[in-house]
Order: C-alpha cells, then sequence, then structure tokens
C-alpha cells in the first residue's frame, strides 16, 4: 500500500472508532477499543477481490465479528438529518427513486470535500467500478450473447436516463461540474450498487463503513472450514462464552452473514464459517449469476456454483410448463436445470400423449428413452449452434486472454497477422479505441488503458465460462444419450 493510501486507512480508522464501529469481542466497547485489529484487519486478496478483510485471530462460524453503529451508515435519512438543504431540496423531487437520493446525496458529500462528515470514509471508495452500467460500446459488443448485451444495454441506458433525471435536483445543490458529470453520476450509482447493504427502512440501503470491505464469496460455498468440530453450533464473541442477546442467538443460530439488529440499532456481521487467523473473511452478499455479478458488482467467478447459462428455446417451450422462463437454463457443471429438462421431456412426446404424462414430468421421471433422446439431442444441437454463431470460441477466449495477460507484463503484443482472425479484428477495435496510448508500437499504458483492458478480461472470462457451460451441456446430454444405449 503507498504511503498516502495508508495515512487515509488510519485516519478512516480512527474516525469509524469515534462512530463506535468495532470488531472487539465485547459488545459493550468504549470509544478506545480500536475499530480493526480484534477480530479483524484490512488486508488485500489480489486474487479474491483486491481489498479486504483478514482474520486476525481464529474465528469460529457463527462468531459476532464487526458492529456497526445506525449512526454510522449512510443512509438518505442520515443525510437528510445532517444537511437541511438537502433534505429540502429532496423534497421537491417526490418522483425520484430511494436509490437516485442515496445516489445524489453521496455526490452532495463527496462535493463537499474535506468539510464533509463522511470524507474519511469517502477517500476509502473506489475511484470507478466496472459494472454492466459502466460498460462502453465495445465492452458490450465483446459480450457476444445477445441476453448479456442487452442486459449491458439496459443497465447503461437506466443509468443514463436516472441522471438525466436528477440533474435538476443536482444544480439545485449547486454541485460543482465534475460532480453533474455523467460519470460522476456513474460513480455514484456504482458505489450504491455495490457497496450497500440492505436496510429494513430503505430500499436503497445504507452505506456502511468498515463493513464495505468484506469481499464475496458465493453463498454455497460454506463448507470448507479448517476443523469442522463445533461447526453449525452458534458462538458468541462475549467473553465469558455466552450468548447474551436474543437476536445474537438468532442471527448465529441462522448463520446469516449480517444484518441490521433493531434491538441494538447496530449493523451485525457474523462468521459464515470457521476461519483461521490470516484468512480472508467473506461475505455473501446474495445468490448472484456471474452476468448479475457483473452486472451489479463488476466482479465474476471463475467457479461461480450459482451461475447460469440461459439458451433460446423454441418458441412453443416456454408456454409448455408452468415454469417461468428463469428457471430454465443450464447449470455449471452442464446439467440443465429441472425446470428446463422436465420441460423438454414434455415437449419430446407427441402432443396426443402429452396429458397422460404431466404428473411424471412434474415428478422429475424420465418419460421414455425415445423421449429422453430426442430432448438431449435437441439440447445438443442447440448448444452448438448457439456455439457456432459466436465471433469466438472458447480457445479462442483463452488465448486471447493470455495475450492480455501477457501484454499486462510486457507491453507488447503479438504480430497481428499471427492471431486468428476473430482475436486480430477484437484486438484491432481495441487499440482503435485506445489510440492515444499508442505509439510507435509500444504502448504506454495510461490508467484509463490499463482500466480498459482489466474490463475487457472481464468480458472475455465471462463469455468463455458461458461457452463452457454450453460444452459441458453437449458433453452431459452425449453421455446420457450413451448411457440409455442408443449409441452403442
Ligand atoms: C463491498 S466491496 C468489497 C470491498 C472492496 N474490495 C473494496 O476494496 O472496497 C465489493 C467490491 O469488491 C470487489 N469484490 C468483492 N468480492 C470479490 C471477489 N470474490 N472477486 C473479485 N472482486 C470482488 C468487487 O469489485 C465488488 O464490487
Amino acid at each position: 500500500m503507498e504511503e498516502a493510501e495508508e495515512l487515509n486507512l488510519k485516519s478512516f480508522l480512527k474516525w469509524a472508532v469515534e462512530l463506535g464501529i468495532s470488531d472487539s469481542p465485547s459488545t459493550c466497547t468504549t470509544q478506545s477499543d480500536s475499530c480493526l485489529g480484534n477480530t479483524l484487519c484490512v488486508s488485500n486478496f489480489p486474487k479474491a477481490g483486491g481489498r479486504g478483510l483478514a482474520a486476525v485471530r481464529d474465528i469460529k462460524k457463527g462468531e459476532l465479528i464487526l458492529r456497526v453503529p445506525k449512526g454510522a451508515l449512510m443512509t438518505s435519512q442520515n443525510l437528510m438529518m445532517t444537511d437541511e438543504a438537502f433534505s429540502i431540496a429532496v423534497k421537491n423531487h417526490p418522483s425520484l427513486c430511494s436509490t437516485q437520493i442515496l445516489a445524489v446525496g453521496l455526490l452532495n458529500e463527496a462535493n463537499k470535500g474535506k468539510s464533509s462528515r463522511w470524507w474519511p470514509y469517502l477517500k476509502q471508495f473506489p475511484r470507478s467500478y466496472d459494472t454492466l452500467a459502466d460498460f462502453g460500446k465495445f465492452e458490450i459488443q465483446a459480450l457476444q450473447i445477445d441476453d448479456a448485451i442487452w442486459a449491458a444495454q439496459k443497465a447503461s441506458r437506466k443509468a443514463e436516463e436516472e441522471w438525466n433525471e436528477v440533474t435538476q435536483l443536482m444544480h439545485e445543490l449547486k454541485l460543482k461540474p465534475q460532480f453533474l458529470a455523467l460519470k460522476a453520476w456513474l460513480w455514484a450509482s456504482g458505489s450504491i450498487s455495490s457497496r450497500t447493504m440492505h436496510i429494513p427502512w430503505d430500499e436503497a440501503g445504507c452505506l456502511c463503513p468498515v463493513g464495505d470491505f468484506f469481499n464475496y464469496a458465493a453463498p454455497e460455498e460454506e463448507t470448507s472450514n479448517y476443523e469442522d468440530q463445533g461447526a453449525g453450533k452458534p458462538y458468541s464473541l462475549q467473553e465469558n462464552g455466552t450468548l447474551k442477546s436474543e437476536t445474537e442467538l438468532d442471527a448465529a443460530a441462522r448463520l446469516i452473514d449480517a444484518g441490521y439488529e433493531k434491538d441494538v440499532s447496530s449493523y451485525h456481521f457474523y462468521a459464515r464459517r470457521n476461519y483461521r487467523k490470516g484468512d480472508q473473511v467473506l461475505l455473501s452478499y446474495g445468490t448472484y449469476t456471474n452476468l448479475e455479478l457483473l452486472q451489479h458488482y463488476g466482479f465474476l467467478l471463475t467457479e461461480n456454483p450459482n451461475d447460469k447459462a440461459f439458451i433460446p428455446l423454441e418458441p412453443d417451450m416456454y408456454s409448455l410448463c408452468s415454469w417461468d422462463n428463469e428457471s430454465l437454463y443450464i447449470h455449471p457443471d452442464g446439467k440443465p436445470s429441472f425446470a428446463l429438462l422436465s420441460t423438454l421431456r414434455f415437449w419430446a412426446v407427441p402432443k396426443t400423449s402429452r396429458k397422460s404424462v404431466v404428473h411424471l414430468v412434474y415428478s422429475g421421471n424420465r418419460l421414455s428413452t425415445e423421449s429422453e433422446v430426442v430432448a438431449m439431442r435437441w439440447l445438443i444441437t442447440k448448444c452448438r449452434t448457439a456455439l457456432e454463431v459466436l465471433q469466438t470460441t472458447a480457445p479462442e477466449d483463452c488465448k486471447l486472454l493470455n495475450i492480455l495477460n501477457k501484454f499486462q507484463d510486457n507491453h507488447k503484443f503479438p504480430e497481428i497477422k499471427e492471431m486468428p482472425p476473430p482475436l486480430a479484428s477484437e484486438l484491432c477495435a481495441f487499440i482503435e479505441k485506445n489510440k492515444n496510448v499508442v505509439s510507435e508500437g509500444i504502448y504506454s499504458m495510461s490508467c484509463v488503458a490499463r482500466r480498459s483492458i482489466e474490463r475487457w478480461k472481464l468480458v472475455i472470462l465471462w463469455r468463455y465460462l458461458y461457452k463452457q457451460i454450453l460444452c459441458s451441456c453437449i458433453i452431459h446430454c452425449s453421455a446420457v444419450i450413451y448411457y440409455l444405449g442408443v449409441d452403442r
């Protein structure tokens, strides 16, 4: 960490102590308790989210590890209570949604600079984000898959519309020109999308100092405990080993990660599993596919148990069963979801016999060898077709990622003419878009160019993982056909 960053972090943690934020084992902390250092410390995890929180001691599953009092949460309510002008201005714009109000509130505080009471906290925010709304035309097209392109276009359109809707309010607040710009709006809405936590009284949620340093792990990954004895039993941070508060007991028993606890007017964070000293302590923000992670948080997981690949179905398939379209997908291991499999099974029997097999379909049974093979063959063909229409193959995506990784080390691209044509044209488009970073074949990497490459890599990784799911589906369906004995 650079010296200036370290100083900023130090003053932020001091500020956090003053507001009563604590990771101390005792619930009745004094002002002098360190904000961090008893249970957690800020650390860097380059391969798992960058800055995050590490365990400074062994932590047991269910332990209360961080408390953030209500007064330290940045909410629209809080911002309005401490800034009358903001409060009055917001009341004149009743059509704005709660997220827009919090985003303007955040910009209003950033606009105040050092005189904002939130300044030490604001300095800890990233300068920009990689959520879908931040994607430009190049990144959107590079997603390749229609659903993803559509989601990114929608996110970026929505951000722009919301920005247009708040401009009058921002002018009334007399924000400086840089805080009125779309770029600033993307920063504020990206901060809210990727850093807020749920609170029961405001849909926009709250910004939670220190609590927003927790990086994400998908909900299913809970079992990798270093010791399993005691796992599942609730523990508390109390020195006498007892759980005093009912809420704490409930939370530990439920093993929720975090939540606002009304009886103590604080946001509480619990360990979702056992951690060893030095481990990164993670939080589950929810169950997300990789596209959703990209959309809301600007990152994705190479191993995401909750990822889903959607492929276009025949129009009549969508209405065959009572499943909603969102449940018709392929799992990361290539298996069709229960809803997709039952739909395909139902569709694969002749129309005249469908009525008599409804109950079998919904109970998850195979209807007949013939119809199972028809369903599996249909899925194989559909996955193949979906892959064939894309501009690059999964191995080509992998190659492009390697090229970009090498480029980040030595600032040189391989000869374009030696590259497969689809990669060459994508690379040319990138160079064209980032013309100002190229001089006589040497690429000087500005901060912007470095971010562009990181964002492009995210996109390539996303489409690669999508293609991998479709390839796994082809393998899975072929294996089913093989075991049914049809191809032997
Ligand atoms: C609530 S913040 C977590 C703290 C953040 N790393 C920071 O420095 O402020 C959420 C952001 O952290 C990053 N992040 C969290 N979990 C991640 C993970 N498992 N892999 C990669 N990035 C992650 C993403 O940029 C995400 O938008």
